[in-house]
């Protein structure tokens, strides 16, 4: 495949990578079906936000290709905190929904740490309910039989299935937002992955040393062009999963930006493109957290 890039480093490819994680998820929803179980997954949509919008859309229209059913609560901007915590005690309630998210971000005035703790833990599909997070803080190795987050999640099955290997890498993580940057570590450092893992902020002093001395670099600052190809090490790996709306100088339209900027895929090794990175793989592992509960609830999935 030709990479979207003109540099040498080979294209993680997110897309095709989810579209077959989706192909074998769809595989055990139909044996789950068989035994008379159908996964859904819920959505909680605060506000219009066009990017939010555009993720709940796709991950709509993933659960109808794997056979998931979806269901949708849509509230304004201007909800109030008891109005979103009524949707969730609503999915709580709803024997159809066997897994939900709340969209992030939450307009301001939402408490959102109160408002993730009020999901069922069973039912958390994002894995980022305290009592699952917690689980992977206390489970450093072996099976976990709860949900993991799904942007780090889709950021080690990327690289996985392209072969990568992270045993003994050492693992520059940029940003330390709720669904990346806090908890990816958490799962880079378990003992059946065995990375060693940085992870920088904008309080980093020389962010980029930590980012020169990575064999592998994730992304997730939200800051445009904040990696450059004079800090990536010459054949580092590096994921880029920071996502921005900029307007385009020349053509005046609005385009997402990754935190990557020109110049990376000369030095890299390997490359994930955004959009078609980490984005659809987010979506995936989403599906498969919801697969995997229905599973664990069926028996199937010890
Ligand atoms: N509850 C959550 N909220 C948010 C999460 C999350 O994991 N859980 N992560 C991000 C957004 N996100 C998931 O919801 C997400 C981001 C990107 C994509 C995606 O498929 N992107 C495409 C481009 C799509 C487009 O912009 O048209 C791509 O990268 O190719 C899916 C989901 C914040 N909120």
């Amino acid at each position: 495949m030709r990479a979207p890039w003109a540099g040498s480093a080979q294209v993680l490819d997110g897309t095709a990578t989810a579209a077959a994680i989706k192909a074998e998820l769809a595989q055990r929803v139909r044996a789950l079906g068989e035994r008379g179980v159908r996964p859904g997954l819920g959505t909680i949509l605060v506000g219009e936000d066009p990017g939010s919008v555009r993720y709940v859309a796709g991950k709509h229209t993933d659960c109808t290709e794997v056979g998931i059913t979806s269901i949708r609560e849509d509230l304004p901007a201007s909800a109030t905190q008891a109005e979103v915590v009524a949707a969730i005690d609503r999915l709580n309630a709803d024997p159809a929904c066997t897994g939900y998210i709340v969209q992030l971000p939450l307009p301001a005035g939402v408490d959102a740490s109160a408002v993730l703790e009020r999901i069922d833990p069973d039912k958390d599909a994002d894995g980022l309910h305290p009592t699952n997070l917690g689980r992977l803080v206390l489970r450093g190795s072996g099976p976990i039989d709860s949900p993991l987050p799904c942007t780090p999640r889709g950021c080690i099955e990327l690289m996985t299935r392209h072969g990568i290997d992270l045993a003994g890498a050492n693992v520059c993580v940029v940003g330390r937002g709720v669904t990346v940057g806090r908890s990816i570590g958490l799962l880079l450092g378990r003992k059946e992955v065995n990375a060693t893992v940085d992870v920088c902020h904008t309080g980093t002093a020389d962010l980029a040393g930590h980012v020169r001395r990575a064999d592998i670099v994730i992304s997730a600052a939200g800051s445009p062009g904040i990696i450059t190809a004079e800090m990536v090490a010459p054949g580092a790996v590096v994921l880029d999963v920071g996502v921005s709306r900029v307007v385009d100088p020349d053509t005046g339209k609005a385009r997402i930006a990754g935190d990557v900027a020109d110049g990376v895929d000369e030095v890299a090794s390997w490359l994930s493109p955004n959009p078609g990175g980490v984005g659809p793989m987010t979506r995936a592992l989403l599906l498969a957290n919801v697969v995997e509960a229905a599973e664990r609830a069926t028996g199937i999935r010890a």
